[in-house]
Formats: C-alpha cells, sequence, structure tokens
C-alpha cells in the first residue's frame, strides 16, 4: 500500500496473528487478530495480566511483534515508519507524571509537535487548540506539578492531542478520578474526532464511551462485540474474571452512541 492510500485508509488498526514473548519466555499473546474502524470507540477490556498492556505496546512499537503484524491506517508498524506511527498513534499512559516533565503545561503540549518541528505561531496555536480540546487552556502557564490529578490527566490527553493522532489509546482513563472529573472526561473524549482504543477495568465507562468492545484473555481475544451485549452476558464475564460494580445493571444504561 502506498503512502496516500495509507492516509485515506478507512480501517485505523489492523492486527493480524500477532504473538509476543517476553525476554523471560513469557508468552503474553497467542496471536491476536482485530480490526478497528476509523472513528470507533472502542474499549479493550479483561483480567489482570490478560496482555492488555503488552498489546498496547505493539500499537506504537514499544514492543515489536515477535510474529504477526500490526498496521495503522495502512502502515506496518515498523523501524522502517516509527516517526510516522508515532505521530498517528497516541497513548495516555495510566499515569500523567510518565507523560508531563516540562516546567510549564504550554510546554508539555508544545513538546512533541516541536521535536517533529513544528515551530512559531503554528506550534502555539496547535498548542491552544489542544488544550482547549481539554479545557485546559487556561493552565497553559502553570507547571504541571501544580495541577490536581484530573488536571494532569486532562494534559496528558492534551499532549498527545497536539500530535493530531489517529489513534487515541488511553490506559485506564477513568482511574483516580472524581465521579465529576470522570464525567468531564467522558465528555471530552465523545467530542474528540478520534479513534479511541480504551483500556479499561471500569465497566460503566467502556458502556459509557465505548458502543464495541473486545475482551484479551489469556493473550487472545475472547470476545469481540457490542459492549451491552458482552457485559449483559454473565457466562462470558464469569469466564475472564470480569465483573460489574455491586447493584450496577448494565440493561438500564442507554446503549453508547457511536
Ligand atoms: N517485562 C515483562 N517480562 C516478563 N513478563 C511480563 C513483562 N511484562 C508483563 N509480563 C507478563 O505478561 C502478561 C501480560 O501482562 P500485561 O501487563 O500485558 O497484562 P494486562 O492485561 O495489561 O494486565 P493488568 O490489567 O494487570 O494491567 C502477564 O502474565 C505479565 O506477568
Amino acid at each position: 500500500m502506498d503512502a496516500v492510500t495509507a492516509a485515506t485508509s478507512l480501517t485505523s488498526l489492523d492486527v493480524s496473528g500477532l504473538a509476543f514473548a517476553y525476554p523471560d519466555g513469557h508468552q503474553a499473546l497467542y496471536g491476536v487478530d482485530l480490526t478497528i474502524a476509523k472513528g470507533e470507540r472502542v474499549a479493550l477490556l479483561g483480567p489482570n495480566g490478560a496482555g492488555k498492556t503488552t498489546l498496547v505496546l505493539h500499537l506504537n512499537g514499544i514492543l515489536t511483534a515477535g510474529a504477526g503484524s500490526v498496521r495503522v491506517a495502512g502502515l506496518p508498524v515498523d523501524r522502517a515508519n516509527m516517526a510516522e506511527i508515532r505521530r498517528r498513534v497516541g497513548i495516555v499512559f495510566q499515569d500523567p507524571d510518565d507523560q508531563l516533565f516540562m516546567p510549564t503545561v504550554r510546554e508539555d503540549v508544545a513538546f512533541g509537535p516541536a521535536a517533529a518541528g513544528m515551530r512559531g505561531a503554528e506550534l502555539e496555536a496547535r498548542v491552544v487548540r489542544a488544550l482547549t480540546m481539554v479545557g485546559m487552556e487556561e493552565y497553559a502557564d502553570r507547571p504541571p506539578h501544580h495541577l490536581s490529578f484530573g488536571q494532569r490527566r486532562r494534559v496528558a490527553v492534551a499532549t498527545v492531542l497536539a500530535m493530531e493522532p489517529e489513534i487515541l489509546v488511553l490506559d485506564e482513563p477513568s482511574s483516580n478520578l472524581d465521579p465529576a472529573s470522570r464525567r468531564e472526561l467522558a465528555d471530552i473524549l465523545r467530542s474528540l474526532d478520534v479513534t479511541v482504543l480504551m483500556v479499561t477495568h471500569d465497566l460503566p465507562y467502556a458502556l459509557e464511551l465505548c458502543p464495541r468492545s473486545l475482551i484479551l484473555s489469556g493473550g487472545v481475544i475472547a470476545a469481540d462485540g457490542a459492549t451491552g451485549d458482552l457485559l449483559v452476558d454473565e457466562e462470558l464475564m464469569r469466564a475472564h474474571r470480569l465483573e460489574l460494580p455491586f447493584g450496577f445493571d448494565p440493561r438500564a444504561v442507554a446503549p453508547s452512541v457511536g
């Protein structure tokens, strides 16, 4: 596939036969197949140790496939395409402090685009746009370490959005957020015109935000379907150690809209 075809691909992510063992021999992925279309919001569910983080680390080449392939908008994730892949796949890690290291919020958000060569008014506009998307434009000149956890998570999302990624990958985005911050982040994610893959143990959040979910279990995709359908399947949930919060009834929640 040539670069032009890749750039206009309707598939954001295509993972095929992905297998991976860590250097100590531990096999974490056994042959993962999945496709995510442009603009979809998909939750990646699964018990501890299922391989979710291992899979995510393959999406921008932090880990490279032992076997199989990963393509982002048609581009293979390999050494030759790494700069373009890292621009297209934005990963928001669970701990915002892994992503924020500059003296001000503005510099943190500018870091990625500046490293890609952007300068001057274009860079400033990019930073303002990303901060506005997460409602943090008024905090541009503050040191990140003076912000609350929820605000730092939003800035971490902005650092990734500033790269205008094809896919936004979020690792446990709702963890450690109070209910209002959790809802505000959901509103932000819903407002974005970007493909989203969200790793989460927060099943109500998955239902609220993601019309589709994947269950990764034992290093393979064990289920792929409408989030509401998966969450009401008690046998499936039990088989993969997934539990809804006490009293939560997925049938009572309106299905998320794409
Ligand atoms: N650096 C490593 N070396 C060896 N094994 C590892 C390494 N990192 C993870 N593993 C193993 O690979 C498997 C998958 O781990 P991974 O972190 O991908 O799971 P996960 O689904 O993200 O789990 P959690 O929900 O707990 O975050 C686990 O059995 C884990 O112990």
